[in-house]
């Protein structure tokens, strides 16, 4: 759905090097996936060379490693090395020509730039609802600035009160044990544990990541409370390997929104 955007700084330069914006026509129509691409440059102005960088994954994250693919190539980022969160970005990088690495040979990483799928006022948030959730935690938790990158569609007042899924990566051995354990956990928040599919209602099958494991999404009806709390309940559930609450993570949140660019510092 394409959305008109009169009050989007006209002269916001990460806008501006995304090609959405020009200073002559400050009244534009700007889609989803414009902001999110306005959001992404933005905060590829915070990479400098030299970085190592943590890599995200997502339709929003595309948007960066797209722009530092751009600027290596243009010679204006020198020295760059990319730890991508997903094999999906991994591909990307390498497609655009990013050096790559990973952990093991870079454990301290200078800034990270991803998406998330919900972002409350406290800058904590969900993430993985593209499956990418578990090497998005430990390289985003590996990184001196975590930059987050989101529109305005993602800020929501309580971590789950979007009514979409907050993940959990769990093994396949007996999943459906883990999952009602996990329904049970959050009964009183009117919890409902479903294994992520895709495909054709027939031929549906279990979602599987990255990490050869399957996707338990968890839909509340209400607020979970205390998110440490609830993260260390899900944690100590055999069974499972890695949650998608990013608590306390982010150092940075740029949202794009119809009014413009917003920059939350932690
Ligand atoms: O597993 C996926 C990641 O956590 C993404 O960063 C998150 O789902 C947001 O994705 P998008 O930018 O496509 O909304």
């Amino acid at each position: 759905m394409a959305i008109p955007y009169p009050h989007f700084i006209a002269t916001e330069k990460a806008a501006m090097d995304a090609g959405l914006l020009h200073p002559s026509s400050p009244s534009v129509i700007l889609t989803q996936d414009d902001l999110k691409k306005i959001a992404a440059y933005k905060a590829v102005e915070y990479v400098e060379s030299g970085m190592v960088l943590g890599l995200g994954t997502g339709s929003t994250a595309k948007h960066a490693v797209d722009r530092i693919g751009e600027l290596l190539r243009q010679g204006k980022l020198k020295d760059i090395v990319g730890i991508p969160t997903s094999t999906k970005t991994h591909e990307q990088a390498l497609s655009l020509g990013i050096p790559l690495s990973d952990l093991d040979a870079h454990p301290a990483i200078d800034l990270a730039i991803d998406g998330a799928d919900e972002v409350d006022p406290f800058l904590n948030l969900v993430k993985g609802r593209g499956g990418s959730l578990l090497r998005e935690k430990m390289v985003e938790g590996a990184c001196k600035k975590f930059i987050v990158i989101v529109d305005e569609s993602k800020l929501v007042n309580y971590l789950g009160g979007s009514g979409l899924a907050m993940p959990v990566e769990v093994i396949k051995f007996c999943w459906r044990f883990t999952a009602a354990r996990l329904q049970k956990l959050f009964e009183e928040a009117g919890c409902v544990a479903r294994l992520r599919t895709f495909g054709e209602k027939e031929k549906e099958e279990p979602y599987v990541t990255d990490n050869g494991n399957f996707i338990v999404d968890l839909y509340f009806e209400r607020s979970i409370g205390d998110l440490k709390a609830a993260s260390d309940a899900i944690l100590q559930l055999a069974g499972v390997v890695e949650h998608g609450m990013f608590l306390d993570m982010a150092t940075t949140v740029i949202v794009a929104g119809e009014l413009g660019l917003t920059v939350k510092n932690k």
